[in-house]
């Protein structure tokens, strides 16, 4: 279909005449030869740049059939095939779903799955306008973490579930806690404030997360807070604060909201850490257990969700999760299968830049979602894809909150194409139509890859993932190649039998990303000096631009604030 028509199902409008130059760009229609770049060769056999390794066979790994981007049946079900297997000791519950999702479900008395949203009604009395509202959000039946999550959360029972990217894991809290929180309470004398905590690690996340409790709870008038400076205001009229039902927010924002002494947590019965594993690294840490430790409710229930959870953050959760039920869909830590992966050998940052201007020039359908490592590497990238005359916006954490959500909003609704991002955007981020991730800086970690590329081909839908990598990545592609081949894609063989990187070096990405050849200086490498002055001179006009347009709109911003 052709791109625009696909956006605008989706209500954006586009202007084709407008932007005439980029529709051309997105039907390919551009010449190849005008973008002055010369093609990269594909290849399966071992580029020579990578044989210092002196070790790998080329070859196209041909052990598994690629599998189809769509689900066999053409149904748009999350999940498809029937595969459910015990894990642990024999004398754990284990469900075998009838249905068609994978599910592995570990735990003691673990809840029966239910097959369709009604039968919530009858076996948790779960009100009739909250089922309403599903239906109403065009979910015609759960996906597989919803068979089995809900349930598990609607008996109160703790809950670890790891499920992939875009299969509806937020439903799959929301609607337990919606469930359990009761009827609103309207009575001044009655209320206590917070009941349940959503905690998320990017304001973008919670604000989408707030976005969807908001349509689900329709009707009913739960109060749903998301924590920011303006609700934290808000909050210090400590009658305010007895009115909030559910607090949704980042780590820090809530931790600083403690400290002020804002926020009360001992009335919190359901906590849920979305993105837990991220939540649970270094950096996030003491602050869930400042959260965890002020939650001193005794029917505390908590629950982590992920699309990845390694054993080790597995580890941490399972210190403060009671006796939880486990449950996992699909295979853990991998790639949604809706999802055709391609790694990419460019040797150079060069060849990164010509890989993408070659991929932009043979026709790509937007909405793009570009990632990059760093800030000034966004940056950079951003006005490289400006000069070439794309729709194109960055966002990143060094741009107000202001101008990340309007980012955000301009790109859902179609109006920005391409989106630079950093790792801001990588997980929970629910963009529906997202047609192509490009990874053009290698991800630090095979966590990272599989958020990343898991804003597309999201509930269903196929997507595309390409991931570059050059000579320096090259130590840590095995992992990578090694998701792409559990996920049933073709790998070159050699990618499977690169080394694997040791603990340290996986340590030390972790912690640093790769240093890599500034993208601005490596755009400038193959031009002539004309042309080179030409772009700089653009570039630096662009960003003055922008400058300018940021100022003012701080100003109006301050203004409006005063005016308030
Ligand atoms: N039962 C359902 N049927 C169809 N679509 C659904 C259903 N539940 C959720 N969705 C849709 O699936 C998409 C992905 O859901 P959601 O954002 O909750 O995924 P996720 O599992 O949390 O992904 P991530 O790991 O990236 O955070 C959303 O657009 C949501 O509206």
């Amino acid at each position: 279909m052709d791109a625009f028509a696909l956006l605008s199902r989706g209500g954006a409008q586009f202007d084709k005449k407008r932007f005439s130059k980029e529709v051309s760009l997105f039907n390919g229609k551009r010449k190849a030869d005008e973008r002055a770049v010369s093609k990269l060769v594909v290849t399966d056999e071992l580029p020579a740049e990578l044989d210092f390794f002196k070790y790998a066979e080329g070859g196209v790994h041909t052990g598994k059939t690629k599998k189809s981007i769509n689900s066999a049946n053409g149904k748009e079900n999350v999940m498809e095939g029937v595969q459910s297997q015990a894990e642990g000791s024999g004398s754990e519950d284990v469900h075998t779903m009838p249905t068609a999702h994978r599910i592995r479900c570990t735990g003691d008395d673990v809840p029966t799955p239910i097959a369709a949203f009604d039968e919530l009604s009858s076996r948790y009395s779960i009100p009739s306008e909250l089922l309403h509202n599903v239906t109403e959000a065009g979910y015609s039946e759960p996906t597989g973490v919803q068979t089995q999550g809900i349930p598990v959360l609607l008996e109160k029972r703790d809950l670890a579930a790891i499920a992939p990217t875009g299969s509806g894991k937020t439903l799959a809290y929301l609607l337990p806690i919606f469930g359990l929180l009761g009827a609103p309470v309207r009575s001044a004398t009655n209320q206590v404030g917070a009941r349940a905590l959503i905690v998320s690690p990017t304001r973008e996340l919670a604000q989408q997360i707030h976005n969807e409790a908001l349509k689900l709870a329709k009707g009913r008038k739960w109060k749903i807070v998301v924590l920011n400076k303006a609700t934290a205001n808000a909050l210090r009229d400590k009658a305010a604060r007895k009115k909030v039902d559910l607090i949704i927010t980042t780590p820090l924002s809530l931790v600083s909201a403690l400290e002020d002494g804002i926020v009360d947590l001992d009335h919190i019965r359901h906590l849920i850490l979305d993105e837990a594993d991220r939540l649970l690294e270094e950096g996030f840490l003491k602050q869930i257990e400042e959260i965890l430790a002020a939650c001193s409710h005794p029917d505390l229930q908590k629950a982590v969700f992920s699309a990845t959870l390694p054993a080790a953050v597995e580890a941490i959760a399972n210190t403060f999760l009671r006796q939880p039920i486990r449950v996992i869909v699909g295979l853990k830590d991998s790639a949604t299968d809706t999802i055709h992966q391609e790694l990419l050998f460019c040797g150079s940052e060069i060849g990164k830049l010509q890989a993408l201007r070659n991929l932009i020039a043979e026709g790509i359908q937007p909405p793009v979602l570009i990632f990059v490592q760093s800030i000034e590497r966004a940056t950079e990238l951003f006005h490289e894809l400006l000069y070439d005359g794309l729709n194109v916006d960055v966002v990143h954490s060094d741009r107000s909150k202001a101008q990340r959500e309007e980012t955000v909003r301009r790109f859902r609704q179609g109006e920005v194409w391409v989106l630079v991002a950093t790792e801001l955007m990588a997980r929970g981020m629910d963009f529906k139509g997202v047609n192509l991730v490009v990874n053009y800086d290698f991800p630090q970690t095979v966590q990272s890859y599989i958020h990343r590329i898991g804003r597309t081909g999201r509930a269903g839908r196929p997507g595309k993932a390409v991931t570059y990598f050059t000579k320096e990545d090259a130590p840590y592609v095995k992992s990578v190649a090694n998701v792409l081949k559990a996920s049933g894609q073709e790998v070159p063989q050699y990618m499977l039998d690169l080394p694997k990187p040791s603990k340290l070096k996986k340590r030390e990405l972790k912690r640093r990303p790769i240093e890599r050849k500034d993208i601005s200086r490596a755009a400038g490498a193959g031009m002539g000096r004309n042309l080179a002055i030409k772009r700089r001179d653009m570039i630096r006009a662009s960003k003055r631009r922008k400058m300018d347009g940021e100022k003012a709109g701080r100003e109006k911003e301050v203004a409006l604030a005063e005016e308030a």
